[in-house]
């Protein structure tokens, strides 16, 4: 009994130390990386998806190899079912590939024990989602801080700042989600993915929800942390002018990307845009690029 107690003190502790470990190499790791800039962020090779069996069978992802670089924004696009979600939750970790191998700051996500992947995704993954749910009796501030503060980790206060200033957020730190625009929300909830300082940041039709003046303002701010403050960004989104912003454009078709434009023009765009015959995704409206600068 005395030794059965003895082995299993040692295993939980040994389990402990090992965990220790893999946090302490997860964080030793993607320091290295960023500090050595390796212009690489997220890496995906041969990345197969399937949903279902049999007559359900569907392929999402259909060997897909891409490297995402630091310091970029990047759009993902295609047709509705095209694999865009799927590609983006299987690099960040919120699902597992059928096959194939995915990785963040050369750390392999796709195979990473789930406590692992909680500690990488807590420090190195950042998500922007269409919807955002903001704490209603907390203000902006409070929402933007409240990871952070959950975690118990230190607040840079001269990044908040920074952040809150690019955002346009300045005079709204006070306010309560219900004071707040659609747009302006939007913007606290891109303030609180920059606060963590990720290595990426995965946001998902960050500007699905909104009209097209909001929706600039947003772009302007995630293009902005992009550019000024080395921030690196995949995001997926159906909306042209939202490309507009990005330093490169992959297309996805039948889960493989069909095309990887770098800076695509306003052309560019539309090109892709008439190759999408899709009837559910209606007819699209591009307007010209009068603030791109890029
Ligand atoms: N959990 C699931 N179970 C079964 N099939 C799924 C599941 N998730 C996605 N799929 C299928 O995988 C394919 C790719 O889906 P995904 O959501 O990645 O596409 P998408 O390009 O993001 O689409 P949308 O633009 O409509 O959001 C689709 O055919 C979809 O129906």
């Amino acid at each position: 009994m005395q030794n059965t107690a003895a082995i299993l003190l040692t295993q939980v502790r040994s389990y402990d130390m090992s965990m220790l470990f893999q946090g302490g190499l997860i964080w030793e790791t993607t320091r290295h990386r960023k500090e050595g800039r390796d212009p690489v962020v997220a890496r995906a090779t041969d990345l197969c998806k399937r949903y279902g069996e049999g007559d359900n069978d569907v392929v999402a992802l259909d060997h897909v190899t891409v490297e995402f670089r630091r310091n970029a924004l990047t759009a993902i696009m295609g047709p509705s079912g095209s694999g865009k979600s799927t590609l983006m939750h299987c690099m960040a970790g919120l699902d597992t590939p059928t096959s194939g191998k995915a990785f963040i700051e050369g750390l392999e996500v796709s195979s990473m024990k789930q406590k692992a992947l909680t500690e990488l995704r807590r420090k190195e993954i950042g998500f922007i989602f269409q919807s955002f749910n903001p704490v209603p009796t907390l203000t902006a501030e409070e929402n933007i801080l409240l990871p952070l503060q959950i975690a118990h980790r230190p607040i840079d206060r001269a990044w908040f700042r920074k952040v809150v200033g690019v955002g346009g957020l300045e005079n709204r730190l006070d306010h309560r989600p219900s004071q707040l625009s659609g747009g302006q929300q939007q913007r606290v909830a891109c303030a609180r993915a920059m606060m963590e300082r990720s290595s990426v940041i995965f946001a998902n039709e960050p500007t699905g929800n909104l009209d097209s003046r909001s929706s600039h303002g947003v772009l302007e701010f995630l293009r902005r942390c992009v550019r000024e403050y080395d921030q690196t960004i995949v995001m997926v989104t159906h909306d042209p002018r939202a490309a507009l912003f990005a330093n490169r454009v992959l297309v996805l078709s039948d889960g493989r990307i069909v095309q990887d434009l770098d800076r695509p023009s306003y052309d560019d765009i539309l090109a892709v845009f008439a190759q999408d015959d899709d009837p559910q995704n209606g007819p699209v409206e591009v307007e010209p690029r009068k603030d791109a600068d890029q």
